[in-house]
């Protein structure tokens, strides 16, 4: 552990889907934690970031979206992920998109406002307002609707106004002792960690034909020596969605899992043997066991 923190504590990230909350995650962090793709809806796990920066750590809990409706039974669960990240939080940042306001922000700054949580403002993505003359009057306009402990206009994607975010946050994290060494950044598991990369690759590759359904879970993953064998299923919901994953002659899920073997040999070193299969499982995202072997439990 790092015996100079002095103060340490949770920062709830909170906001709608593609506001940039797993872009400012990893921004502030410094290294790839969570999966970024042009997708709304894509982080399923309470992935955390872990900065430690002078005496000060700070464990970003970045969560999904908070969804204003959530008809079914994964939205609800990712919800109540949502909401309990925010609830353990010493300080939660809400991101909203520069000149953006939609229904759903209004719904989630609504359930923050029930908390007992002190409540930050991030207004990202100010790099691509087109006109910036507008930028003020719309902070003017986001800042009267609560009563936010601190506003930082930012581009995550740029990594402006970044460190003003960090110092605005240092002074609500508590005194305690580090949580985790300085130089650890995620607390995925292997597993996760993999899981993730699958699922990143092949939304890149199938974003368009398949909707956000698709899951992966790894069922085997072992070492020998240099070597990381892994065993994954990638569970769709559609019969019909089997050929556009699987590609012509196999040949979209052989480049995912190219493309995912290279990125998990560059995090961890060493070769990995990455073997894919693909299922079909009507209605996963009701499935509360198959939810519960991704990390996202109902109870
Ligand atoms: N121009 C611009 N784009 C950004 C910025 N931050 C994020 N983006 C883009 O916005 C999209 C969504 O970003 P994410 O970080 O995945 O958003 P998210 O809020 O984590 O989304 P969910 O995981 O779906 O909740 C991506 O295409 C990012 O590259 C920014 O500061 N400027």
């Amino acid at each position: 552990m790092n015996e100079s923190v002095r103060h340490a504590g949770l920062v709830g990230v909170v906001g709608r889907p593609n506001v940039g909350k797993s872009t400012l995650v990893n921004a502030l962090v410094g290294e790839k934690v969570s999966i970024v793709t042009a997708k709304p809806q894509t982080t399923r796990h309470r992935i955390m970031g872990v900065l430690t920066r002078d005496d000060c750590q700070f464990v970003f809990v970045d969560t999904p979206g908070i969804h204003s409706e959530a008809p079914r039974r994964l939205n609800r669960d990712m919800n109540r992920l949502a909401q309990d990240a925010a609830r353990d939080a010493d300080v939660v940042v809400f991101v909203v998109q520069a000149g953006k306001w939609l229904a759903e922000d209004q719904a989630i700054l609504d359930s923050l406002k029930r908390l007992d949580v002190p409540v930050g403002l991030v207004i990202n993505k100010v790099d691509q307002a087109a006109d910036k003359s507008q930028l003020l009057p719309f902070i003017e306009s986001i800042t009267a609707r609560a009563d936010f402990r601190f506003v930082v206009p930012l581009s995550a994607l740029k990594l402006t106004n970044l460190t003003p975010l960090l110092d605005e946050l240092q002074q609500f994290l508590p005194e305690s002792p580090a949580f985790f060494p300085a130089d650890q950044h995620s607390d995925q598991s292997p597993r996760m960690v993999a899981a993730e990369v699958i699922r990143e690759k092949l939304m890149m590759r199938v974003h368009k034909e398949v909707p956000y359904a698709v899951a992966v879970q790894v069922q085997e993953m072992e070492r020998e020596g240099q070597l990381t064998r892994i065993q994954a299923v990638i569970w769709i919901e559609k019969e019909g969605q089997k050929g556009i994953v699987i590609g012509q002659g196999g040949k979209v899920l052989k480049d995912v899992g190219t493309a995912a073997r290279k990125e998990l040999e560059g995090i961890w070193g060493g070769r990995v043997h990455l073997d894919l299969w693909v299922k079909v499982r009507a209605g996963w995202p009701d499935d509360p066991r198959i939810l519960g072997s991704l990390g996202i439990t109902s109870e």
